[in-house]
């Protein structure tokens, strides 16, 4: 038993699936690495198209159990399991900042109590689903979320319990069963959430946790035909990859992919409101799909602009994510940051001007980095990088910044700067994305649809969105008391 539990800081991981109930090994397993120093944190199960094919079989048998469990007492478990992920946070909070490097300070306050809200929301949100019931001459139309049946929901490690727990909270909710697959970067979290869910007293094969390489195991989640719904957080090649696979059984499809959000800072913005929404894409390494990457000012405000952004970003401390003191930890994996590294060297080897950063930190960090004199359509300002790296241009007219913000093929999220509030308007309703903010970042409402436009994502989830999106929508119209018939 011991030898599938790994200690991470302080904390007893299970390095196995959970599959129906239980602990499943693999024979082969794969190593888990912390970007805080590099060291071993687990030998993970290396999860097999066998392995794969008995969850989805352990989902499909527990559905019609969970589908058919009145909504109270499912909203009632989720709650359980919000308890639990509240009673563990300090636990789920050191182990994620060991597995992907964000900052400790965030997770306690940020990121896990938005994992247990996960829960309570789609509960919640579960008990007051609803409609007005309307007529037909004189039918009644009723509309019901029954529950589609197995989902496979596949995550990345940015932000690794948080975008689970996102998707499978609401799967639950709808009363449809699960196969977790989390990122092969980041396996930890997972794994706690399983016994985290065990313990609250979800039945067994309701959540089943497969760890494993998403290129060995992925196609066989995606192509069974016993899988009614598909939810995908990660990159745009991947999603791609799913949708083929997806397509064999019309399984259908919600993905959220990756973006490069503009942030549009007009001249007449509040300055100081302006460069902390500049100095805050720099959040979590960079490794946030929503960040405004791409930063557009007018031109009579750059100079000023760019002076007190370099000189706010210069007060950002990188180093230990568990210091409380440490502003932005290192980035995921050695190899994530080759890739950041290689698009900062093409950028500047193309005539771009590194204003700050534009190589490496110490350790696996990346400096925070800010590049001008960049082309519209060159790489660095048309691809994600995922990483600490901005770039700035300038625009001179409303249009213009609005032409640029929209010249990309993402449309995940947008950020407007302005003071002037018919000017914000007139703006952010041409911006296409998914989510636009005026005036601030990243705050975010369970209720609101969320999602990306164009290659940031086909669909929405988020409150009832995500009941349309894991349940089969269902009208039932009923003729009135009497009636005969057409004839
Ligand atoms: N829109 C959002 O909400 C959001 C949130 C976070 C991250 N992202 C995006 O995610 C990307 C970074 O994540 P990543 O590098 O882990 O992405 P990725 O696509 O490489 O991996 C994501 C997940 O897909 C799995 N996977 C890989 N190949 C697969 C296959 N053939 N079939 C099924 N699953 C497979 C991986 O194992 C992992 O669990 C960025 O583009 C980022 O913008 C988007
Ligand atoms: O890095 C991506 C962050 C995504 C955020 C959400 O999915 C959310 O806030 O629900």
């Amino acid at each position: 038993m011991t030898e599938h539990l790994s200690t991470v800081a302080g904390v007893a991981v299970d390095t196995r699936h959970w599959i129906g109930g239980e602990r499943v090994a693999s024979a082969e397993t794969f190593t888990d690495v912390s970007p805080i120093d590099g060291s071993t944190l687990a030998e993970i199960a290396r999860g097999t198209a066998m392995d794969a094919a008995a969850a989805v079989a352990a989902a499909k048998a527990a559905f019609p159990g969970w589908a058919a469990t009145p909504r109270a007492e499912r909203a009632r478990l989720l709650h359980a399991i919000a308890d639990g992920v509240e009673k563990r946070l300090e636990d789920l909070a050191i182990v994620e900042t060991h597995d992907n490097g964000a900052l400790l300070r965030s997770h306690r306050r940020g990121v896990m109590p938005r994992a247990a809200h996960n829960f309570r929301f789609f509960a919640d949100w579960l008990l007051k689903l609803d409609h007005e019931d309307f007529d037909t001459r004189g039918h009644t139309n009723t509309v019901s979320w029954d529950p589609a049946g197995p989902c496979v929901l596949i995550t990345p490690w940015n932000a690794p319990l948080m975008l689970a727990t996102w998707k499978v909270a609401p799967a639950l909710a709808a009363g449809n069963t699960v196969i977790l697959k989390p990122a092969e970067w980041t396996p930890l979290t997972a794994s706690l959430l399983a016994d985290i869910a065990a313990e609250a007293g979800l039945p067994a094969g309701v959540l089943n946790v497969v760890q494993g390489y998403g290129s060995e195991i992925g196609d066989v989640l995606t192509s069974h035909p016993d899988i009614r719904r598909i939810s995908f957080t990660g990159s745009v090649p991947t999603a791609k990859r799913i949708s083929a696979s997806a397509a064999a059984n019309l399984t259908p499809l919600s993905l959220e992919l990756g973006g490069k959000s503009p942030l549009l800072v007009f001249a007449d913005t509040d300055l100081d409101l302006a460069v902390d929404l500049a100095v805050e894409q720099y959040d979590n390494a960079g490794q946030v799909c929503l960040a405004a990457t791409r930063v557009l000012v007018e031109e009579p405000l750059v100079d000023e602009f760019t002076r007190r952004f370099v000189a706010k970003a210069a007060e950002l401390r990188q180093g230990d994510p568990r210091e409380a003191t440490t502003d932005i930890g290192p980035n995921i994996h050695p190899r994530q940051l080759e890739k950041i590294d290689g698009f900062v060297q093409r950028a500047i080897a193309a005539g771009a001007r590194a204003v700050i950063g534009g190589h490496r930190g110490a350790g696996q960090h990346y400096a925070p980095t800010l590049l001008t004199d960049v082309a519209q359509d060159s790489e660095i300002v048309q691809e994600e990088v995922f990483g600490p790296v901005l770039t700035l241009q300038t625009f001179t007219t409303e249009d213009e910044a609005v032409r640029l913000a929209n010249d990309t093929r993402f449309g995940l999220a947008a950020t407007v700067a302005t003071g002037d509030h018919e000017r914000a308007e007139r703006v952010t309703a041409q911006l296409v994305a998914g989510t636009v903010w005026a005036n601030c970042f990243f705050v975010r409402d369970l209720r609101a649809p969320f999602g990306g436009s164009r290659h940031s994502g086909v669909g929405r989830e988020g409150g009832t969105w995500s009941f349309d999106f894991y349940c089969d929508v269902k009208n039932t119209v009923s003729a009135p008391k009497g009636w005969r018939g057409h004839g």
